[in-house]
């Protein structure tokens, strides 16, 4: 029998996915996405629980130990998938607050079984959490989960951390749910973003929806947290970018292994003088159509030389069943056709596309391999695998191409910076990484490594826990919502 933690993660899912093989048996796969990576990790220092979903239908089963992690399952089943995953989860929330990239639907039998499954991951949390413990919610699947575990333990200490953009203020006000869903964060005593400007959006929320004090004043990074005033509680509100365990990256893109491996990718594409790659979940923020547009369009005006340059597109399949990712996977699969119908030769295409999750090894050997990565999202929260590329790159070579609109830019300010939505200034910036001097590419790795180095996830996860440990203390001056200014 396993006891209660003191320490308890709540994420949509667990860190591993139970797969049905055809012969009938299960095992246990990594699960998609970057809030996996970062989180296990911390866990594992932390020895605490992780509360979540294994990534299919209907798995009921007592928490279990695997690889050292207590896993506490919470049973969805195929409807409730449908409803608040696909649904409510992936078809509104996530293009909302990814500047409506697509049109969010709002169908309100997703928002029932929304509200309803969040009960159920408050249930598990209250269950797998010892008195007095700290819960730790993660992301936008869950955001009522504060509020439903504050009402069943009032006991616990409850941080709350939202992966993707908080949008702006006149986008979030289309959200029908909008008040339940700032009521049900404000549960929380600490809610992190990876942005100052997202706390900023939220506290002008809190002011403006629901008539709470908030405090004044701009929130900073890691610094400088923001209050609301909830009845006689107090709720802190602050931005802590996530990162990645970069030393430990670092150390394993030196092995000998990886190094040969990295050589014989580059010998299995023809040794290409130039290698660019691309490793994203299939998802239309990620801008996968954006940097297939501008190579195609580099090679038609003779700027790209595919004889010499080879494409890598990695890309994990992601929520298969969401329509706005059918169409998307359709759309990127014809670019990739029509960029190799029109200048691959046989046995030599130019751009090489794989749609099936990469294993993590293999993935460090593509980042030692590549001349220039290409990280061009039309929104995304932080984008870890443009810190991956940096921490694996050792020997200060490679260039990363990244998109303004990352929160990774934030950090990354001596990569070449580029506007997804400007095509020429994608196309300018991918030629600029591919013919940059040798010694300015140095020169920028050396200072993105020392920005991602130093900057690592134990620095993302204790700048929050230790904020969250002193959600107690006395905040700064209150600002009643009638005295607040526009958002920034
Ligand atoms: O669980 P899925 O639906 O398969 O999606 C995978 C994860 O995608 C999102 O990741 C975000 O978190 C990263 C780490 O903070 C961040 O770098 C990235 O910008 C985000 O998109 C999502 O937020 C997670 O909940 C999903 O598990
Ligand atoms: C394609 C691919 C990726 N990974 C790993 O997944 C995460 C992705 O995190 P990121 O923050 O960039 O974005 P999302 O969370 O997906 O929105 C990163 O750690 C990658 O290394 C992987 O392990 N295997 C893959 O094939």
């Amino acid at each position: 029998m396993l006891t209660e933690s003191d320490f308890v993660v709540v994420a949509n899912r667990l860190p591993v996915d139970l797969e049905r093989l055809p012969d009938g048996t299960t095992r246990w796969k990594r699960s998609p996405g970057g809030l996996v990576t970062a989180l296990e990790p911390i866990l594992r220092a932390n020895r605490g629980a992780w509360v979540g979903w294994a990534g299919v239908a209907d798995v009921e089963m007592d928490p279990f130990v695997e690889d050292d992690l207590v896993l506490h399952a919470v049973p969805l089943s195929a409807d409730e998938i449908a409803d608040y995953y696909e649904g409510f989860s992936n078809a509104a929330l996530w293009p909302l607050y990814h500047d409506v990239i697509v049109r969010p639907e709002y169908q309100r039998e997703w928002w029932n079984v929304y509200v309803e499954v969040n009960r159920r991951f408050a249930e598990a949390a209250a269950k797998a959490a010892a008195e007095g413990a700290t819960v730790w919610i993660q992301d936008y699947q869950l955001q009522l989960v504060p509020k439903m575990l504050r009402m069943l333990r009032p006991d616990l200490t409850i941080g709350f951390f939202l992966h993707i953009p908080f949008p702006p203020v006149e986008l979030f006000m289309q959200m029908p749910w909008r008040t339940e869903i700032v009521e049900g964060l404000l549960g929380a005593d600490l809610i992190g973003f990876h942005l100052p400007g997202g706390a900023q959006n939220f506290l002008y929320l809190a002011r403006q929806l629901l008539g709470h004090q908030t405090s004044r004043g701009n929130v900073g990074v890691r610094s400088k947290l923001g209050v609301v005033q909830v009845g006689f509680r107090t709720v802190r509100v602050g931005a802590f970018p996530i990162s990645i365990a970069s030393g430990e990256l670092d150390e394993q893109s030196r092995r000998k292994s990886i190094r040969d491996r990295a050589k014989a990718i580059r010998k299995e594409l023809g040794n290409p003088k130039k290698v660019v790659l691309g490793v994203d979940r299939l998802d239309y923020t990620k801008g996968i159509d954006v940097r297939l547009d501008a190579l195609h369009e580099l090679i038609a005006e003779k700027r790209v030389d595919p004889t010499d340059t080879v494409m890598v597109q990695l890309a994990t399949p992601s929520r298969e069943r969401v329509d706005s990712y059918v169409h998307m996977r359709g759309e990127i699969e014809k670019m990739v056709s029509r960029i190799n119908g029109e200048y691959a030769e046989v046995g030599r295409p130019v751009v090489h596309y794989i749609h099936r999750p990469v294993p993590r090894e293999e993935l460090i050997a593509f980042f030692v391999a590549a001349d220039v990565m290409l990280v061009t999202p039309l929104r995304d929260g932080m984008n870890l695998v443009a810190k991956e590329y940096i921490a694996c790159r050792s020997d200060l070579g490679g260039a990363l191409v990244l998109s303004e609109f990352t929160g990774a830019a934030a950090e990354l300010r001596q990569a070449f910076l580029c506007n997804p939505h400007d095509l020429e200034n994608v196309k300018d910036k991918m030629e600029a990484a591919l013919t940059q001097p040798r010694d300015e590419g140095r020169r920028r790795m050396r200072a993105l490594r020392r920005q991602v180095l130093t900057h690592d996830v134990d620095r993302w996860a204790r700048s929050f826990l230790d904020a969250l440990s002193h959600s107690g203390a006395a905040g700064p001056a209150l600002i009643a919502p009638e005295e607040a200014s526009e958002p920034e």
